[in-house]
C-alpha cells in the first residue's frame, strides 16, 4: 500500500490556502496541528509532505445524525411519508439485518463520508459492535448508539436495556479515543417514558451522550400531546434526556419555548434538511429561534434511505437554502454559518475537539480542489464550498493526522463497494423470501 496511507509520523501540508492566505500546516506525530503559518515547515521533520498548492484547507466535517449501515438501503424505499416508510418498508427489512450486513454497510458509509470530507459521525443503529469495527478500520471518529425501541412493552424494554449495556461495555473495552458510545432512545413515539428515563440515567452514570430523534413530524407532536399532555421536548426533559451530552435530530416542529429549553439544557440540535425535505415533514427546523436562544446547531445527513447520500457538503447547501426558503429570509444561515454547523458545532456535540484549523487541535483536515470548476473563480471560498461545490471537490482527508484519502484514493475502495453491493442484494433477497 502507498506509504502515505500507512505513515504514522509527522505530516506537512505545504503552501495551502487557509482563510484566503497561503500557509503551511504542520502536523506532529501525535496527530495534532503543531503549527500553521509561513514558517510552520521548520517546526517538524516531516515524514510525509503534501503539496497544498491548488488546495483550500477546511476543518474535517462532522455528521451529527446518521444510521450509517442504511447505506445498504439506498434507493430501497423512496417517496413515502415517514410512518409508512418506517413501518411498511424499513422496519420489516431491518428485521433481517445481521452483524455482517451492518459491518459491510458501515464500511460503505465510511467510504462515502471520507470521499465527501467527513471525519466523524454520530450513529444510531443495530449490531453497533460491528459498525464500530468498520469505523475504526476506516480510521474515522464515531459515536455509536444502539437504537433503543421498547414500544411501551416491558419485556422488550428489558431486552433493549441489555443490548445498550452490552454495547457500552464493548466500546469501553476497546479503549479507543476515536470510537465512543452513546445511548440511543429512538424517539418519544417508540420509547416509553420508563425507557427514556432509564436511558437518561444510564447515560449520566456512564458519562456518555444521548442520541434521539425529536419533533421530526407534526404527527409526533400531536400524538405526544394527546398521550402525555405535553410536547416532545418537555417529555424528554421530564425523563432527563435533555443534557449538554444530548444530540437531538431533526427538531423540525419545535415551538419557540422548546427552542429556548433546548438551549438552556445545552442540547445540540442536528439539522437534517435533505431527509426532512424528502420525507416532506412540512416544516423546517426553526434555526432562527435556536440561534437566538444560543443552542448549538449542527448538521447531519440522516440515513441513506431518506437522503439518499452522506455528502455533508451538499447538506450545507440544503441547510442554507431550506432555512432561507422556509423562513422567508435570504440573510438566514449564510455560508460561514453553514460551515461552522458542519465543523465546529458538530465537533462540540461529539466532543472531538474545537473543529477548527488551530494549533493544538486534532489534525482533522480536508483539502478541497481550488482548481475545480465549482471553485472558479475563487472570490469567497466559503461561498463556493457551500453553494457551488459538493463532496466531489474533496481531494485529501486527514483524521488525527492520519491520511484517509489522498488525491481521491481511499485504500480498499473497490472491495468495500463490491462487498456492500453483494450484501445489500442478499439482505433484500432474504427479506423477500420470508414475506
Ligand atoms: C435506528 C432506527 O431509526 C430508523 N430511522 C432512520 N431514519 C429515521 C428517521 O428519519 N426518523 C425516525 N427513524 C428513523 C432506522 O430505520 C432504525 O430503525
Ligand atoms: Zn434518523
Amino acid at each position: 500500500m502507498n506509504e502515505i496511507f500507512t505513515a504514522r509520523g509527522s505530516v506537512l501540508i505545504a503552501g495551502v490556502t487557509v482563510d484566503g492566505a497561503t500557509v503551511d500546516i504542520a502536523v506532529d506525530e501525535t496527530g495534532a496541528i503543531a503549527a500553521i503559518g509561513k514558517d510552520a515547515r521548520k517546526t517538524i521533520d516531516a515524514e510525509i509532505i503534501i503539496d497544498g498548492s491548488d488546495r483550500v484547507a477546511v476543518p474535517g466535517l462532522v455528521n451529527t445524525h446518521t444510521h450509517a449501515a442504511m447505506s445498504l438501503l439506498r434507493g430501497y424505499a423512496d417517496d413515502m411519508i415517514l410512518q409508512d416508510w418506517l413501518s411498511q418498508k424499513i422496519w420489516p427489512l431491518e428485521a433481517h439485518l445481521t452483524g455482517d450486513d451492518v459491518y459491510a454497510g458501515t464500511r460503505l458509509a465510511c467510504l462515502e463520508m471520507i470521499k465527501s470530507g467527513t471525519v466523524a459521525f454520530n450513529d444510531m443503529y443495530f449490531f453497533m459492535d460491528r459498525a464500530a469495527a468498520a469505523a475504526d478500520e476506516m480510521g474515522m471518529r464515531a459515536t455509536f448508539a444502539y437504537g433503543f425501541i421498547d414500544l411501551g412493552m416491558e419485556e422488550k424494554r428489558e431486552a433493549e436495556i441489555k443490548a445498550t449495556e452490552a454495547l457500552v461495555a464493548h466500546i469501553t473495552s476497546l479503549d479507543n479515543p476515536r470510537i465512543r458510545a452513546a445511548v440511543g432512545p429512538h424517539s418519544v413515539y417508540t420509547v416509553s417514558p420508563e425507557g427514556l428515563t432509564w436511558c437518561a440515567a444510564f447515560a449520566e452514570e456512564q458519562e456518555i451522550g444521548i442520541h434521539v430523534h425529536l419533533s421530526e413530524t407534526e404527527k409526533e407532536v400531536v400524538d405526544c400531546v394527546a398521550r402525555f399532555g405535553k410536547r416532545p421536548a418537555y417529555l424528554l426533559d421530564e425523563c432527563g434526556c435533555l443534557t449538554p451530552r444530548t444530540v437531538a435530530a431533526h427538531c423540525c416542529w419545535l415551538d419557540e419555548a422548546e427552542c429556548r429549553l433546548l438551549a438552556e439544557r445545552g442540547v445540540t440540535a442536528s439539522h437534517n434538511p435533505a431527509s426532512n425535505m424528502k420525507l416532506a415533514v412540512n416544516r423546517a427546523m426553526p434555526y432562527h429561534w435556536l440561534r437566538q436562544y444560543g443552542a448549538n446547531v449542527a448538521l447531519g445527513t440522516d440515513g441513506c434511505s431518506s437522503n439518499n447520500n452522506l455528502d455533508l457538503m451538499e447538506e450545507m447547501k440544503f441547510a442554507a437554502l431550506l432555512q432561507k426558503f422556509a423562513w422567508n429570509s435570504p440573510t438566514l444561515l449564510p455560508a460561514g454559518e453553514a460551515i461552522a454547523m458542519a465543523t465546529a458545532a458538530g465537533a462540540r456535540a461529539l466532543g472531538t475537539g474545537p473543529g477548527t484549523l488551530t494549533v493544538g487541535a486534532p489534525a482533522d483536515i480536508v483539502l478541497l480542489d481550488a482548481r475545480a470548476v465549482c471553485n472558479t473563480p475563487l472570490f469567497h471560498p466559503d461561498s463556493n464550498a457551500v453553494y457551488a461545490c459538493n463532496g466531489g471537490t474533496v481531494m485529501t482527508v486527514l483524521c488525527q493526522g492520519r491520511i484517509l484519502m489522498h488525491e481521491r484514493e481511499v485504500p480498499g475502495e473497490e472491495e468495500i463497494v463490491r462487498e456492500a453491493a453483494m450484501t445489500a442484494r442478499s439482505l433484500v433477497a432474504r427479506a423477500e423470501e420470508s414475506s
